[in-house]
């Protein structure tokens, strides 16, 4: 079956990494449970079964940094047992490959960042058009025309997928989007447990990360997932990712009422509580460029200083993620993270 939609020897991770496209397309096709495939474009499949099973609806994204190739394995092989007829899908279901530009170059990006440049940030006044500007409007559209495709009621659930650059004391973490006034659900935050992610980072300010986009937008619950470290194709040890992809499996088969609730209690959230920002010229971040994420600092560390300013910590011992001196003047440079203590039992 796969066969009549993809080119031959193609799947979607292959044909999206070789931009192949079969010509003339076939853009879709029925399962034979009468679920409807439609390519929408190069690196995004649309699942739409023939009566959803309730209001969830799903988006799964992986790639939107190129070189972060784990979590594209994970979702290609979903996919493929989609179309052996392994899994079936009871929800209207979105999978995206974000960058396939920088896949192929197995670079994060090829001009940009693409993961700043959602809610609108690609066509804000006076900025460039390249590449990731383009693909940050066709993926922001097709997300948009899934939406709208679905009932009013719908509730989304979009995971991004990515793995981190550098090691990490905590190996898979999830960031839940800043919206105000919100707490992340209980719900939610047992399902990152049944995926192994057992670290949660509670964003406080807005960004224009493609998960920001999907929470601010339509409600969404969104996480970016970080489930480990950029490794080539053909390189990851999928072992270690068995629990997202189970998680993924379990919510598209519409089987995820065996999650207790209670695993909440086994993940440890946290709040952004600095963003570090790239001031310019004479910004500098003083934390060594091999430090793993969740590195603690006691108060009084410096972090960072400029010709103007400098911030230490205070009180608390404060936990970095992300530092990257070499991102654009104005971008984020790194997060400084407070532990939320644990209700009391
Ligand atoms: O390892 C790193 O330094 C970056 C990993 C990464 O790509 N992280 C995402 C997080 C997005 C978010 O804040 O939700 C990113 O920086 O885009
Ligand atoms: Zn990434």
């Amino acid at each position: 079956m796969t066969l009549n939609f993809f080119a031959p020897n193609q799947d979607f991770l292959s044909e999206t990494l070789n931009d192949l496209i079969p010509a003339p397309p076939t853009n879709e096709m029925t399962l034979d449970d009468g679920t409807r495939v439609t390519r929408m474009g190069l690196g995004a499949l649309w699942f739409q079964p023939k009566s959803p099973t309730d209001e969830q609806v799903l988006i799964f994204s992986s790639a939107i940094h190129g070189n972060e190739t784990a979590p594209i394995e994970v979702c290609n092989h979903i996919v493929n047992d989609i179309f052996a007829g392994k899994i079936k899908v009871l929800r209207p279901t979105l999978f995206l490959l974000g960058n396939p530009a920088s896949m192929r170059i197995a670079e994060r990006f090829v001009e940009e960042n693409l993961n700043r440049l959602f809610l609108g940030k690609h066509s804000a006044e006076g900025k460039t058009q390249n590449l990731e500007t383009q693909r940050a409007q066709v993926l922001e559209s097709w997300v948009d025309e899934f939406i709208q495709a679905q009932p009013k009621d719908s509730q989304l659930l979009h995971y991004d997928l990515h793995t981190a650059i550098r090691g990490s004391h905590r190996e898979k973490f999830a960031l839940y989007p800043y919206v105000p006034n919100r707490d992340a659900p209980r719900q939610q935050v047992a399902f990152m447990c049944a995926a192994d992610v057992h670290t949660i980072l509670l964003q406080s300010t807005p960004a224009g990360t493609f998960s920001a986009l999907t929470s601010v937008k339509y409600g969404a619950e969104s996480f970016t997932i970080e489930l480990g470290s950029v490794n080539p194709f053909g390189e990851n040890d999928l072992s270690r990712y068995e629990g997202i992809h189970s998680l993924l499996c379990l919510l598209l088969e519409a089987r995820e009422s065996c999650i207790e609730e209670s695993q909440a209690d086994a993940v440890d959230l946290f709040v952004a509580c600095h963003e570090i920002l790239n001031t310019g010229d004479s910004f500098e971040l003083n934390i060594e460029e091999d430090v793993w994420n969740f590195a603690p600092y006691e108060s009084g560390a410096l972090i960072w200083k400029d010709d103007q300013q400098e911030y230490r910590v205070e009180g608390e011992t404060q936990y970095i993620v992300f530092p990257n001196s070499k991102v654009p003047v104005g971008q984020r440079a790194g997060l400084l993270l407070k532990k939320q203590p644990s209700p009391k039992p």
